[in-house]
């Protein structure tokens, strides 16, 4: 099999969508200076990412992290073969992300009412009013510059703020949030509660709804140790986009309680040790993990694969016979 930046063939069974820029940076303290932030997003556009979280156009006061997105973004578009992704908390935030050239808009919905108004100082019907205003901001361009709009349900397994979620509001608020204009939607569970069992019967409940395009992708949060089950859960449901942060960083800094995400390199593992395809290169991942160490000195990062490295002998799943399961 040919082998090209990372890429066996170009092609991917699971995609893995890095969010460390964005959902990572945002709940360390430490600024990461731009132009270590362009090296890191650099180095795992290397290793065969092909779609990155590079900032969220939010006011600067919010979150002094992010605050130099644009110019991120403006970067990162000139990667070739790299999605560029971005959070936007309302209309406001998409205008800059198109004047940036995101080719993705994600905005976050939160179904937790209350996780919602500490979030994004927004009840659900003012979100997804900012739903449609943006729909309107992309429908003005043409077709082939409109950037990608995806609705993220956050807190979808459970809130710290409000317990128990309920299943009917996730898939009521996905079918609100793709009537208002989102693409797709997305499931986040925001502060580490979701189970397996839990995870299947959600994406069940809004395919059947919803229908089997509504939905594609799930970010998980490692808060309390399930988050590769619930992506083994999720990928065997016929999940095929997984959000990853490199070194586990991040968490919603509105939510309390809530931690990292998975862990990246872990996944890339899991993955493809089970025989699907993630496009990405162990050597390429572990070089981007040191060029984000380097960045942010003194910071935990986290995962088991960079610690014990590759089983002796072990192939990616591309350059193997074995079918995925
Ligand atoms: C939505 C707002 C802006 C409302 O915040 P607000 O204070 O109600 O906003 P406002 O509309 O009243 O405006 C206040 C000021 O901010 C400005 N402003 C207004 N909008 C923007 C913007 N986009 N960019 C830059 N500036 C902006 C606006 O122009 C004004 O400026 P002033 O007149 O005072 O000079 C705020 O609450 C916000 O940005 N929240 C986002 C918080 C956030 O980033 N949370 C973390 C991401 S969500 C998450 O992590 C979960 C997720 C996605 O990862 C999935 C999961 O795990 O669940």
């Amino acid at each position: 099999m040919s082998k090209v930046d990372g890429k066996v063939d170009g092609k991917v069974d699971i995609e893995i969508s890095e969010v460390g820029p964005r959902d990572g940076l945002q709940s360390i303290a430490t600024v990461m200076p731009t132009e270590d932030k362009k090296r890191w997003i650099a180095a795992l556009a290397s290793a065969g990412l092909q779609e990155i979280e590079v900032g969220s156009f939010v006011p600067p006061k919010l979150l002094p992290q992010l605050a130099d997105t644009a110019e991120i973004v403006r970067y990162a578009i000139g990667i070739g073969g790299l999605r560029v992704a971005v959070l936007v908390p309302n209309l406001r935030g998409a205008s800059d992300a198109l004047a940036a050239g995101a080719h993705k808009l994600t905005i976050p919905l939160s179904v937790s009412e209350t996780h919602s108004l500490k979030n994004l100082r927004k009840t659900h019907t003012q979100v997804l009013e900012e739903v449609r205003g943006i729909r309107a901001l992309l429908d003005a361009l043409p077709p082939d510059q409109r950037p990608q709009l995806e609705g993220s349900l956050s807190t979808c397994f459970g809130c710290t703020l409000e317990g128990p979620v309920s299943e009917d509001a996730v898939v009521r608020l996905g079918g609100q949030l793709l009537d208002a204009g989102c693409d797709e939607i997305g499931l986040s569970d925001t502060t580490g509660y979701g189970n397996p069992v839990q995870v299947r019967r959600v994406l069940r409940k809004v395919w059947n709804a919803l229908g089997r395009d509504s939905l594609n992708g799930i970010h998980l949060h490692n808060t309390r140790g399930q988050g590769l089950a619930n992506v083994l859960a999720a990928v065997e449901e016929g999940v095929t986009t997984v959000d990853a942060s490199m070194g586990g960083i991040g968490g919603c800094p509105f939510a309390p309680g809530a931690s990292g995400n998975i862990v990246t390199e872990d996944l890339v593992f899991l993955l493809e040790a089970m025989g699907y395809r993630t496009g990405v290169d162990f050597e390429r991942l572990l070089s981007a993990r040191a060029v984000l160490a380097a960045a942010l000195p003194g910071e935990p990062l986290y995962g088991f694969l960079p610690e014990a490295g590759l089983p002796r002998g072990f192939e990616l799943a591309g350059e193997r016979a074995a079918e995925p399961v």
